[in-house]
C-alpha cells in the first residue's frame, strides 16, 4: 500500500557545501528537496568578511543547476579579528543570516576560530543589538575533558556565560547530540534554538565502534550514548518550535575519510527528507514532521515559510539510494542507517 505525505518544501538550517568540484557535485543533492540553507562558512581559507560571503554566494549559484531553485543564507565565520561593522553591513544588506562560533581547534577547518571569548565581545554585541544570530559548533576544546563531555561542559562554561553577558544575543545551538543540550534549550524561554541532524536522530555512538570502526559514522560532535539519541529523537518530534533541522551534511571524499587520521562529517544530503519520514512514522509523530523541517526553522529566523511543497511517499519495497556521489575528487559516500528505507521524495 502506498502512503503519501505532503509538506511545505523544508530548509536546512545547517548545511556544508564546500568549494569548486565538490561544491558543483553535492549541490543539487540539497537544492533538489530544499528550498535554502544556512551555508557554513569553514571553508580554507573562512569566509570571513561580508565580500568573501558575497563572493561565495556568488559561485554557489554559479553552479545551481538551471532547472533548480535554491536559495543560499551566507554565514560569516567569527574570528577575534572580526570587525563589528563589516558584520552589521553584510547583515544589513540581506546578505548575511548568521555569524558562526567556532572554538579554535574543534571541528573541521576550525583552526581560525576563538580562543579568547573576550575578543568577540563587540561583535557579540553589536549582533544583540542588530538582531544577528549566533550559530555555535558548541564543543570545548580543553584536552582534559573527554570528548563525550564536550558539549555538556561548552553549554557550562561558554555559552551559558555569553548568554548571560549578552542579553538579547539570538543564539542556536548547531548539532545538539546530548540529552544536556536539549534540556538546556527548553530551559530557556527566549533567543535560543537549537538543530538536530538526521544521523543525530539515527546513530548513537556504538554504531561507531561495535563490530569494528565506521569512519562513515565519524561526525563532531560525536555521537553520544544511546539515551541520548533518544532525548533528540523526542526534542524533534516533540513539535516544540525551537528544535529545527540542519542536516551538517559534511562532504569529506572516502580518501579522507577512510585513513589513519579520517576526516569528521556525515553526508545526508541525498537521503535525508526520506530517512526523516522513517524516523518521525516510527516514532508516530509524522504529523511533527513539517514543523521540524519547514516551519520552526524560518520562525526563529524570521524568514517566511517556502511557497512550494514536497511529497514524500512510502513504497512497500525498500528504496535503493545511492551508496556513493561521484565528484571529480573521488566519490563521497551517502549516509547509511543500517535499515531498509521505504520513504522516498516523489
Ligand atoms: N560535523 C562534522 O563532523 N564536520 C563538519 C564540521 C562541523 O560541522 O563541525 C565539516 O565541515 O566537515
Ligand atoms: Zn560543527
Ligand atoms: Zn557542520
Amino acid at each position: 500500500m502506498t502512503q503519501s505525505l505532503t509538506i511545505t518544501r523544508p530548509d536546512d538550517w545547517h548545511l556544508h557545501l564546500r568549494d569548486g568540484d565538490m561544491l558543483r557535485a553535492v549541490l543539487p543533492e540539497t537544492a533538489r528537496h530544499f528550498g535554502r540553507a544556512i551555508i557554513m562558512p569553514n571553508l580554507v581559507p573562512p569566509v570571513v568578511t561580508g565580500e568573501q560571503a558575497g563572493a561565495y554566494r556568488d559561485r554557489i549559484l554559479s553552479v545551481l543547476p538551471g532547472d533548480m531553485t535554491f536559495e543560499p543564507l551566507m554565514t560569516l565565520y567569527l574570528t577575534e579579528d572580526t570587525d563589528p561593522e563589516d558584520v552589521a553591513a553584510a547583515h544589513a544588506s540581506g546578505l548575511v543570516k548568521a555569524v558562526k562560533l567556532y572554538p579554535a581547534g574543534a571541528t573541521t577547518n576550525s583552526a581560525s576560530g576563538v580562543r579568547d571569548f573576550d575578543k568577540v565581545r563587540p561583535v557579540l554585541e553589536k549582533m544583540a543589538e542588530i538582531g544577528l544570530p549566533l550559530c555555535t559548533h558548541g564543543e570545548v576544546t580543553d584536552p582534559d575533558i573527554d570528548i563525550f563531555d564536550r558539549e555538556a561542559v561548552f553549554i557550562d562554561r561558554v555559552l551559558d556565560p555569553i548568554r548571560q553577558a549578552t542579553p538579547g544575543l539570538r543564539v542556536v545551538m548547531e548539532h545538539i547530540t546530548t540529552r544536556n543540550a536539549a534540556d538546556y534549550v527548553r530551559s530557556q524561554d527566549k533567543d535560543l534554538g537549537a538543530t538536530i541532524t538526521t544521523h543525530h536522530l539515527i546513530i548513537n555512538r556504538n554504531h561507531i565502534l561495535v563490530g569494528g570502526i565506521k569512519p562513515h559514522y565519524y561526525c563532531l560532535p560525536v555521537a553520544k550514548r544511546e539515551e541520548h539519541r533518544i532525548a533528540l529523537r523526542a526534542a524533534a518530534t516533540s513539535g516544540d518550535h525551537r528544535f529545527f533541522l540542519g542536516t551538517d551534511s559534511a562532504p569529506h571524499t572516502d580518501a579522507n575519510k577512510l585513513q589513519a587520521c579520517g576526516c569528521a562529517g556525515c553526508f545526508t544530503a541525498t537521503n535525508t527528507m526520506a530517512l526523516l519520514a522513517h524516523v518521525f512514522e516510527e516514532d508516530g509523530a509524522l504529523d511533527q514532521l513539517e514543523g521540524f523541517a519547514s516551519k520552526n526553522g524560518p520562525a526563529f529566523y524570521g524568514l517566511p515559510e517556502n511557497p512550494g511543497q514536497i511529497t514524500l511517499v512510502k513504497q512497500d519495497a525498500p528504496f535503493a539510494f545511492p551508496e556513493q556521489i561521484d565528484t571529480p575528487d573521488g566519490p563521497v559516500t551517502v549516509f547509511d542507517p543500517g535499515f531498509p528505507v521505504h520513504w522516498t521524495v516523489a
